[in-house]
């Protein structure tokens, strides 16, 4: 099993490129059930969550060309409906193909997700949107089971606003007969990516980029071409570093204007940023100071940033109170963190962070994606060696991190 060895304590330097957006490609790849037609995209990015999906949509029978971060996709010969336990598993995302596979094919087979580190993630409100539209479901040995002649159109209004339930339902909603209304939908970038990518392919989309989708249904869709918006997750992780770590980096490729509030954490902080469209400098010769937040849904401080800032934070000037409102159980770093000799103590979902004047390296253990970025970041900021362990959740989600911080001047290295 692969491990990271990072000797902490240099500073970074130069330049990086951002890849494109892991929870944005991850239901573009599913939307080339959709069609007949070829989906063309770029700026797919190299991880093993899209190899995961390219597998799987392989074995239903989508065929997959694949060129570096260039992906052609062709649904013309779709023959299998089912995501398997072995694949759902390994990766919750495979729950995006249920709406596409739903509503161009009347039927789909689907392992039921189950809980993971961060939380237990029930997916009760796409099988709820999928009724609406007059699916007919059954849960039976693990498996969503959906069949539907025609999905119709409904006006669906989740409890609580879910990012891969909105992108599942507005997946079904384009080819369903009549008009669907996704009210309290998510706003993320990401859904308005994967929102953009289906107009062009012919669907008729209303309020994207607001919590209020109206989609009128279509016959079918054609083939397109698309560009994967850059990560803002993984862009925000690299400036995490340099805040913690103190350099002087540039990050090309990006997208800066989804990252306003992680752009004021950041400047609170003492970071000095500069930015235009596609990239961001971040500058940092002081010890960070410490920034308290909430996380919450688009535009609101995401979840998935908070384990990174939690990292800068540890060895920040002051105390800092981070909340966690989306996950449950999010806080699974903290105690590999406090292994470096950060000093944190949890009160249910409030994480409390008293800014340490070092961190030591340590041996650590990656338990989920963010928690293996912030445990880099720390790492990045201790003295000495850190050995970061299970870094297998790492690669699910970031770009050759190593290579890319490398480049930056960090001691950082994979072994084996
Ligand atoms: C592949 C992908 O894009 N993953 C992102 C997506 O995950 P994901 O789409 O799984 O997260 P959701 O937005 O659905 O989850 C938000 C909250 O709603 C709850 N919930 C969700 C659906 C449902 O049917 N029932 C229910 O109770 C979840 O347990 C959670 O507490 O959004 C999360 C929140 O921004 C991010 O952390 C993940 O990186
Ligand atoms: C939680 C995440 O991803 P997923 O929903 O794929 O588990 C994440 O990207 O931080």
């Amino acid at each position: 099993m692969d491990k990271l060895l990072i000797q902490g304590g240099h500073r970074l330097s130069g330049d990086i490129d951002i890849s494109g957006a892991k929870n944005a490609a991850l239901p573009i790849l599913c939307a080339g059930l959709l069609t007949a037609d070829s989906v063309q995209l770029s700026n797919v990015p190299r991880l093993q969550d899209v190899a995961t999906m390219l597998k799987l949509l392989r074995q239903m029978g989508l065929q997959v060309e694949q060129d570096g971060e260039h992906v052609t996709l062709n649904g013309s010969a779709i023959d299998k409906l089912e995501a398997p336990y072995e694949m759902v598993k390994t990766m919750r995302a495979s729950i995006l193909v249920l709406g596409p596979l739903l509503t161009r094919f009347g039927e789909a087979r689907v392992s039921l997700p189950g809980g993971c580190a961060i939380g237990s993630r029930p997916v009760d409100q796409h099988i709820k949107g999928l009724q609406a539209m007059g699916a007919e479901i059954t849960i039976e040995a693990g498996y969503i089971h959906a069949k539907a002649k025609r999905l119709k159109g409904a006006r669906i209004v989740t409890d609580m606003i879910t990012v891969t339930g909105t992108e599942n339902l507005l997946m079904a909603a384009v080819l369903a007969d009549g008009e669907t209304i996704l009210e309290n939908a998510a706003r993320e970038p990401e859904v308005t990516d994967l929102a953009n990518l289906l107009v062009a392919m012919g669907a008729q989309i209303a309020g994207i980029g607001t919590d209020r989708l109206v989609i009128q249904g279509v016959e079918r869709l054609h083939g397109a071409s698309h560009a994967v918006i850059p990560d803002r997750i993984e862009t925000a992780t690299f400036l995490c570093a340099v805040a913690a770590a103190g350099g002087d980096v540039t990050l090309h490729k990006a997208r800066t204007d989804t990252l306003d509030v992680a752009f004021d954490k950041l400047r609170e902080a003492g970071a000095i940023l500069t930015s235009a469209d596609d990239w961001i400098r971040v500058q940092m010769s002081s010890r960070p100071k410490a920034v308290s937040f909430r996380t919450t849904e688009y535009p609101g401080f995401p979840t998935d940033m908070q384990a990174q800032f939690m990292a800068m934070n540890c060895i920040a000037e002051g105390s800092s109170r981070v909340i966690e409102t989306i996950f449950e159980n999010r806080f699974m770093h903290v105690q590999e963190m406090n292994r470096l000799g950060a000093a944190i103590t949890i009160e249910g979902h409030t994480a409390i962070v008293d800014g340490v004047d070092k961190l030591v390296g340590a041996p650590v253990m990656a338990t989920d994606l963010r928690a293996s970025a912030s445990l880099v970041i720390a790492a990045l900021a201790a003295e000495g060696e850190t050995l970061i362990d299970r870094i297998y959740h790492l690669d699910r989600g970031y770009d050759r991190m190593e290579v890319k911080l490398s480049a930056v001047g960090a001691h950082i290295q994979r072994v084996k």
